[in-house]
């Protein structure tokens, strides 16, 4: 119910408070985000930890993280991610700013040359941030070197006001009432703004004092080592709201009663009926998938950082297509899954009570944010076009696309599938999602030349993607899982999982040869069978991720179900209830209705 002003006055609170505990509790990285997560709210912070940092730490020389994360680290100044523009954000190397070196006084002039040039979208930009790694077109001898990252003060350490040469602003009202309005992203134009030599972020590359470029032995994709940390931390994210979504409707479901009663009997909890489950439990599925593949993830992101220390850069092309593939899929799943949470919960989903509509608002820009879903798949399918190059001159594919050394077989292979039984077997499963994974990545890259795809390469993008998926499902289950019971549970909702992935793209199984369409309806079959066996502990599942009420924000997934209290209390709450006769009655109803009366009795 806050305005705009207010909401914004509140994060700023929130994080001055969250800092100062930090602080006074001493609190581990770790912990500190996690304190950001319970706080709950988009807001400056994020960017200045999850993009200024690490952009530092990353393209900085060791004297440049010295000198500025001292400074960052203790909040002496607030940083952010200035890369998108009004004109273009998906194409980083159209981006028109310019920083031009000026050997005369040793300084980069950083200037923007057009309206379309202004940076736009920024978080915490807008009103907060006193720095930015700011992204330029790198001038020097006349020439232009492409991209670089600088960075720059914007804002006074003593009163805030911009520095000279600098218009700053928020770049106005966001989807939805509260969601990502809580954010200050921010335009900023420049106008020929001096910076000293030294903030150029010089790991990557350097300009000497007489102005020569020079570039480091490193490949130069590492200018979006930030974006490639960012999408792994994205996924974990969208594991998280798909399964606050999925709690608020499986309890809600649970409480919630429609039809179906017999002589006088209670009627049927909405979430018995087929196609409830059949809507929901996917989702439910789905975010222990993501939750595991984002932990294999943060795993894969680590190893690359540490053959990356090592000089090793043979990895880098795998994590980028496997971040910006799995932050595409998991935060679309998502977004599409909070809005189906929706109306799976009826009308009373559709108010803010039900906490959906902000959990769907601030969600669905993360399709957008750190790199366009369409655009992100689109460099996974490169990827794997390069990749089945490479096999067919004969070199042996590792990691995630080892599967495809498997090419004799996976390309002429017919699923053993014969009973509804078999689908329980993890291995056919897995078989399955190789061949189709496979085949659509040698069809696209056989038809290239023929005539390019954009679609067929982001189709094949997906199936690998889900390929990777399914498969970090699948060895999550080969691990010791603790509790009584757990392991048969997860299996369930692997199945559930993958069959519903068969069930939705079965067009994509039938055409490719992978399954037959008697396999894909006996796949049907054993998601129906499965569906009906995880409804029994459909609660307990969700009560397994441990969200607090107050986390969870929702009338409806209350853990002790007591919804209909809740909402009633709620609506009290609204400003609307606060005088029984409306503002507005005066002047505007009360007239009306005595001039309506008035001619009735004419
Ligand atoms: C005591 C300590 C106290 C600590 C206290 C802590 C307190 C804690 C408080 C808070 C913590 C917060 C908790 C964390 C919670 C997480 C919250 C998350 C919030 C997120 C907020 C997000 C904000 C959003 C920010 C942004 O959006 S920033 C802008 C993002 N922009 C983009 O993503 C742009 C997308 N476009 C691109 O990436 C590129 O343009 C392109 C599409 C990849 C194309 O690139 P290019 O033009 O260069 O063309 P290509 O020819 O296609 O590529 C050339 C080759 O390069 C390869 N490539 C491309 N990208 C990469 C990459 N990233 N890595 C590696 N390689 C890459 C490409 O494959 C090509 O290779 P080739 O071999 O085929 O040539
Ligand atoms: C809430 C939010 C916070 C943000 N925070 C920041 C931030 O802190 N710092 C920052 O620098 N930026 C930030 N951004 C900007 C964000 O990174 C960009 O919006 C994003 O990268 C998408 O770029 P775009 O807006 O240019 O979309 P566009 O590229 O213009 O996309 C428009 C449409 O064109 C399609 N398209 C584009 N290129 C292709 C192609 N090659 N092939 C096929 N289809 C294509 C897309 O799929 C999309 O449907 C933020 C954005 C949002 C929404």
């Amino acid at each position: 119910m806050l305005s705009r002003k207010e909401l914004f006055k509140d994060t700023l609170k929130k994080a001055a408070h969250a800092w100062k505990r930090t602080v006074e509790l001493h609190l581990t990285e770790e912990e500190a985000n996690l304190l950001r997560l319970y706080i709950d709210q988009p807001g400056y912070v994020d960017l200045h930890w999850v993009m200024f940092v690490p952009a530092i730490k990353g393209q900085g020389t060791e004297e440049q993280q010295k000198k500025w994360l001292t400074m960052a680290y203790k909040f002496q100044i607030i940083g952010t991610y200035a890369q998108t523009e009004l004109g273009h954000g998906s194409n980083v190397q159209g981006l028109e700013t310019t920083a031009t070196f000026d050997p005369s006084t040793d300084e980069f002039i950083m200037h923007s040359p057009t309206l379309t040039s202004s940076k736009w979208w920024p978080g915490g930009l807008g009103k907060t941030s006193t720095h930015a790694v700011v992204y330029a077109r790198l001038i020097t001898e006349g020439k232009d070197y492409g991209i670089h990252g600088f960075i720059m003060q914007l804002r006074s350490l003593d009163d805030h006001s911009p520095l000279p040469g600098i218009t700053i602003g928020d770049i106005g009202g966001k989807f939805g009432s509260g969601a990502y309005n809580s954010m200050d992203n921010g335009v900023m134009r420049l106008d020929h703004v001096r910076i000293p030599r030294d903030q150029m972020l010089m790991r990557l590359a350097q300009v000497t004092r007489e102005g020569k470029y020079v570039h480091s032995d490193v490949p130069k994709q590492l200018l979006y080592g930030t974006m490639v940390y960012v999408r792994q931390t994205i996924v974990a994210d969208a594991s998280r709201a798909l399964s606050r979504a999925v709690c608020i409707a499986v309890r809600y479901g649970a409480i919630r009663k429609q039809f179906g009663s017999k002589a006088g009997g209670p009627e049927t909890q909405v979430l018995n009926y087929k196609t409830q489950q059949s809507r929901l439990f996917p989702f439910l599925a789905s975010a222990y998938a993501f939750r595991f593949v984002g932990q294999w993830l943060k795993w894969l992101y680590t190893d690359v950082t540490q053959k990356l220390e090592s000089k090793d850069f043979s990895t880098l092309p795998e994590a980028h297509a496997c971040t910006a593939g799995l932050k595409s899929v998991t935060t679309s799943a998502t977004a599409d899954a909070i809005e189906e949470c929706q109306k799976l919960c009826g009308g009373h989903g559709y108010l803010n009570s039900s906490g959906l509509p902000e959990l769907f608002a601030v969600n669905l820009p993360a399709c957008t944010y750190e790199g366009d879903n369409v655009v992100l798949l689109l460099q996974v399918a490169r990827f794997l076009m390069k990749t089945v190059s490479q096999v067919a001159s004969g070199k042996q594919p590792v990691g995630t696309t080892a599967y495809m050394g498997n090419i004799q077989h996976l390309m002429q292979c017919k699923s053993v599938v014969n009973t509804v039984e078999d689908w329980l077997n993890p291995a056919a499963i897995k078989e399955v999602f190789e061949a189709r994974a496979l085949r659509m990545a040698v069809n696209c890259a056989q038809n290239i030349s023929k005539a390019p795809s954009q679609e067929e390469g982001f189709e094949a993008a997906v199936a690998h993607v889900q390929l990777i998926i399914v498969t970090k499902f699948i060895e999550k289950l080969q691990e010791d899982i603790l509790g009584h019971g757990v392991k048969e549970q997860l299996q369930k909702l692997c199945g559930i999982y993958a069959l519903h992935l068969i069930h939705k793209h079965l067009g994509d199984f039938l055409s490719t040869g992978c399954v037959t369409a008697r396999q894909g309806s006996l796949a049907n079959e054993r998601l129906g069978k499965l569906y009906a066996q995880v409804r029994p502990n459909a609660v307990a599942l969700v009560d397994a991720f441990d969200y607090t009420d107050h986390y969870l924000g929702s009338a409806l997934g209350r853990y002790d179900g007591d919804v209909y209290s809740a909402l009633y209390k709620e609506a009290w709450k609204d400003p609307l209830n606060e005088t029984v006769v409306p503002d507005g009655y005066q002047e505007h109803l009360r007239p009306l209705l005595k001039q309506q009366l008035k001619l009735s009795r004419l």
